[in-house]
């Protein structure tokens, strides 16, 4: 017979790639006054999509630093997995961030001597895949993403738009269970924007990672599921997109 604690066990949020943030205060040193995050609570849920949007300065890099265990909340707690991302040491975070965690930043970040292929297969190969097959993975994520002509090019031969998509396909060729992405259209035009946004939201949605991502773009928030929205460090509206 199953008891309470016994239903416990199959808890959802411990089985699933559930990521939660609870009670996250984050202060800067020099800036005990006006914390960067001020009391957020915020849970993803396996395969969403979330746009994190908000005027400057109001938390929003913060957040998802935080959630991404770049940086150390100063109190409340990320639970990923079932696992409290402080309980692992640095080292386990900078693993987990490896491991199941993908990152899309503004401006790619991409090795510039590197050709495009072995940029998107890099994590794959850090984490001791072989180059041969890392490559065949990366291969395999940069077609759909309409860069299959485009493997042997070095970053600087890559207009911004494939150069992001490259940036794409790093992110998941780990598998992640979470894609983080900080402004990944920043940099590009309205047109080029909404195509990658498109592909980053189908990718990830594809492969069943969630996705978390920082804008400024209402365009951008309304590709995805949820739009959660910061003010001075907390969440002022988490709403349902509605098309
Ligand atoms: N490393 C840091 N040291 C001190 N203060 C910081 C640091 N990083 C951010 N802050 C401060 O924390 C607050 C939130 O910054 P954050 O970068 O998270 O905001 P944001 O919403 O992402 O802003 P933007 O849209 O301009 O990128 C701001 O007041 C900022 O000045």
């Amino acid at each position: 017979m199953f008891t309470h604690t016994d239903i416990g066990a199959f808890d959802p949020v411990v089985t699933t790639n559930t990521l939660r943030g609870s009670a996250l205060v984050k202060t800067y040193p020099g800036a005990e006054a006006t914390p960067a995050l001020d009391g957020v609570d915020l849970t993803v849920t396996s395969g969403e999509s979330v746009a994190i949007m908000g005027p400057s300065g109001s938390g929003k890099t913060t957040l998802l630093h935080v959630l991404a265990g770049v940086l150390a909340p100063t109190s409340g707690q990320v639970v990923w997995r079932g696992r409290d991302l402080a309980a692992m040491g640095d080292a386990g975070r900078t693993r987990l961030r490896r491991t199941d965690f993908g990152f899309v930043f503004q401006s790619g970040h991409l090795l510039p001597e590197l050709p495009a292929v072995e940029n998107a297969a890099l994590p794959l190969m850090l984490s001791g895949v072989s180059r041969r097959e890392a490559t065949r993975r990366a291969e395999a994520l940069l077609a759909p993403l309409g860069l299959s002509g485009l493997s042997a090019r070095r970053p600087g031969e890559l207009s911004g738009g494939q150069a992001q998509r490259v940036a794409i396909a790093r992110a998941l060729v780990c598998e992640p269970g979470v894609v983080f992405a900080d402004e990944p259209t920043g940099a590009l035009d309205q047109g080029t924007s909404a195509e990658v946004l498109e592909q980053l939201v189908t990718r990830c949605r594809a492969v069943g990672a969630s996705l978390v991502v920082v804008t400024h773009d209402e365009n951008v928030a309304s590709w995805c599921e949820r739009t959660v929205r910061l003010r001075d460090g907390r969440i002022v509206s988490d709403a349902r997109t509605t098309r």
